[in-house]
């Protein structure tokens, strides 16, 4: 049976909703599952812009049935031939065997990598600039490389005004029945998921999102629609989103509030971390955000450390080393390519502690535009009550950081 939506006028949403994966790119928890979005365009031409992950090709292919109707499909948009939204490419191919591809160089080459077998079907290589016409609906193709892929591009379609635009303004959740961003509460119930996506997917390639923000800016008023390939489209206040994407894209924090991660094995360290939480709120700053490294999943920290203009890592020395969990934190951070923040370091050892110091070369070395507060916690085993000066002192100088930064 099928399943589709209606986008606007000869618009239809025919992709899918994912409930049973449990970790995408087979490392990134999605508890509330994902959508493959897939649209298809019915004008003198038929088109469809991409695919599905081959778990739902199923009702892809019941949808295109459904909607064409008996006629053909016409054209294939592949925007992004990632295999969660190419690998249905195939089947596409099979049913439809006259449908011509219109994509990349680039991403042809890949769907012969990847052995979808586009050779045999008419392939219709596209640049930057370049437009076709499907009868009313006339598209131009513009290159998005790196977001996420190199062979990435977006569709803009200058008749309606609907931007496919590949992984970029997706998120995870599945869409359960609801297309438009307008149709759930989004800044309540999504956006925590929809910057985890961004961050932990494209979050290394803000430069390449700013090119292509760039790009949309110039014909900023002439869209109407965003249509990603996961999660919700979007048809009304686009601004928000677009102003989401340009703060994750530049490493600007969103929140000028503190993220508290601690690495604890028997709670002191732990209960430094509360401490201190505890102390910021007395001061007014209540934007605090505090997590065990150990039991929340790298992708929620990397989202949370995008969020918050300030980070707090308190970590025990295990075997002369920062606690591994941390260490990867950290190295994720690098990888996601993170800067802009202000550090601030809480460490424990009880016979030869390391992790300050460790911690702090890390971020000096390896991050880029960070700054680490000169105040540091430093910890023998536990909390003592000798120490109440130094964690007043750290509090405060966190106060003034957050100060400085809403003044400016
Ligand atoms: C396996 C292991 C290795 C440790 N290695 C060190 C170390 O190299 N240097 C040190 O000063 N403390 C070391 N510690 C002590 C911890 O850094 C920390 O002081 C202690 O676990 C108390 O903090 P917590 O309650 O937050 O876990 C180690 C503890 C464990 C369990």
């Amino acid at each position: 049976m099928h399943c589709v939506r209606t986008v606007t006028e000869n618009l239809y949403w025919v992709g899918a909703n994912d409930h049973r994966l449990a970790l995408f790119e087979n490392i990134h928890p999605i508890p509330k599952g994902v959508s493959y979005n897939a649209y298809l365009l019915l004008d003198e031409k038929s088109v469809l812009f991409d695919t599905v992950d081959w778990s739902a090709c199923r009702q892809l292919l019941e949808n295109l049935e459904y909607l064409l109707n008996g006629t053909p499909l016409d054209y294939l948009v592949i925007n992004h031939m990632e295999p969660d939204h190419g690998a249905s490419i195939e089947e596409i191919l099979l049913r439809y065997p006259k449908v011509r591809i219109i994509s990349t160089e680039k991403a042809f080459m890949l769907m012969r990598q990847f052995g979808f077998h586009v050779d045999g079907h008419e392939c219709i290589q596209v640049k930057e600039g370049d437009t076709y016409s499907f009868g009313d609906h006339t598209v131009t193709f513009v290159g998005a490389p790196m977001v996420h892929w190199p062979e990435a591009m977006v569709t803009f379609d200058t008749t309606n005004g609907v931007l496919f635009s590949a992984d970029a303004f997706g998120s995870f959740i599945a869409l359960d029945g609801k297309l438009f961003a307008d149709e759930v509460n989004f800044d309540r119930d999504w956006i925590d998921e929809a910057r985890r996506y961004l961050t932990n997917i494209v979050g290394k390639y803000g430069p390449h999102i700013q090119l292509l923000l760039g790009k949309a800016g110039g014909i900023l008023d002439q869209i109407r629609y965003i249509c990603p390939l996961h999660g919700p489209v979007w048809r009304k206040d686009l601004g928000y989103f677009i102003d989401k994407y340009d703060k994750w894209s530049r490493y600007e924090p969103e929140v000028k509030g503190v993220l508290i991660v601690y690495a604890s094995m028997y709670g002191n360290t732990e209960a430094a971390a509360q401490a201190l939480a505890a102390k910021l709120c007395e001061r007014g700053i209540t934007d605090v955000a505090l997590y065990d490294v150990s039991n929340t999943h790298v992708s929620y920290l990397i989202a949370e450390s995008f969020k918050y203009s300030h980070i707090v890592l308190a970590s025990v020395t295990y075997n002369l080393g920062i606690y591994p969990v941390m260490k990867s934190y950290l190295e994720d951070m690098k990888a996601l390519n993170l800067q802009n923040r202000t550090f601030a370091i809480i460490e424990n050892g009880s016979w030869a502690c390391k992790s300050g110091d460790l911690m702090q070369a890390f971020i000096d070395e390896e991050l880029k535009n960070m700054t680490v507060l000169n105040e540091r916690l430093s910890l023998a085993s536990s909390l003592q009550a000798d120490k109440a000066a130094e964690l007043d002192q750290l509090a405060d100088a966190l106060v003034e950081s957050l100060q400085e930064d809403l003044e400016n």
